[in-house]
């Protein structure tokens, strides 16, 4: 049995909980964020029927024709906001892109896709709605830190946190892709944390601390919420930033196609991922040199193929 704990965590216990429930909640996610980066969370702020609906829109976007998909690839904005096409993004350190293709909102204003009346309002929704819950996340994690609990508020509302629906595409001739092509490769996220609809189907795999993977499956309707680089560089490694992939499918499922919908949560480019002071002492020397998030995500953007 590999050493890992994920726990299965209630979002409504630290919104609207007793103080101890509140208590209980920091501790549990920070413990698990400083042991294996992952949780799966329950009652976050979407039901059920909006979940289903933006399933819909997803893959209604996706089953467009590639002429029309690629009316929405804009260049110039690395992938940030719109469509992003097969065989453009791939993990840090991989040799082939990954088998996927995806859809970017953010902030502001964001392609419209005229062909799907409700799609821009439904991801729209999903947006505010994992923001929120993202920022309650937050909260508990500053109070884990020892932090003023609104610590994170005023960096990351109207920062840079990106919305993406993936479409891993089936593999109709698996005998002819290159042998490293998986789904997504294994990566660290960049951002501060991220908030995953629908990896209740089968593909996410979390590299434990003794170099196995791991499968990590969400109940129901709840999500999958992990570290990014951003939090271990302003933690100084307290919480971590776990290596994660998503496999191909056994070869009877090939042919079948997986969505799902991360939010990533960033804060504004201005804010310093300089390690918190609370994180370093004798045993935990500084571990990164200062930068801006704005610095480190450009960086990153060019070492996953996104901006030249
Ligand atoms: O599709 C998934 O389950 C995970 C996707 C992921 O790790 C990512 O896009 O960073
Ligand atoms: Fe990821």
């Amino acid at each position: 049995m590999a050493n890992i704990n994920i726990p299965r965590l209630d979002l409504h216990d630290y919104t609207h909980g007793s103080a101890e429930q509140r208590h209980q909640f920091s501790q549990a996610i920070g413990k698990a964020f400083n042991e294996t980066g992952f949780v799966t969370i329950a009652n976050h702020g979407m039901d059920k029927a909006l979940i289903d609906e933006l399933y819909q829109v997803v893959q209604a976007f996706f089953a467009l024709p590639e002429n029309t998909k690629s009316k929405y690839e804009i260049p110039g904005l690395a992938g940030q906001r719109g469509y992003t096409s097969k065989g453009k993004e791939k993990a840090k350190d991989a040799k082939v892109p990954d088998l996927k293709e995806f859809w970017q909102r953010g902030q502001g204003d964001n392609p419209v896709v005229d062909e799907l009346p409700r799609f821009d309002q439904v991801t729209g929704e999903v947006f505010r709605r994992l923001e929120t819950a993202g920022c309650a996340l937050l909260k508990a994690i500053a109070v884990y830190l020892g932090l003023q609990e609104d610590y994170f508020e005023p960096k990351v509302i109207q920062g840079n946190s990106i919305l993406r629906a993936i479409h891993y595409f089936p593999i109709e001739d698996p005998d002819s892709l290159p042998d490293d092509a998986v789904r997504a490769g294994a990566h660290e996220d960049i951002n501060l944390i991220t908030l995953l609809i629908g990896a209740s189907a089968d593909g996410l795999e979390v590299l434990t601390r003794e170099g196995t993977w791991y499968p990590v499956k969400a109940h129901g309707e709840d999500i999958v919420v992990n570290v990014g680089d951003m939090l271990q560089r302003l933690t100084n490694n307290k919480l971590k930033s776990t290596t994660h992939r998503v496999v191909n499918p056994p070869r009877e499922l090939m042919k079948t196609s997986r969505f799902s919908v991360p939010f990533f949560l960033h804060p504004k480019a201005d804010m310093s991922l300089a390690a918190l002071e609370s994180c370093i002492d004798a045993g935990h020397p500084k571990a990164y040199p200062d930068v801006t998030a704005g610095e480190y995500l450009d960086e990153r953007l060019r070492e996953i193929g996104l901006k030249m």
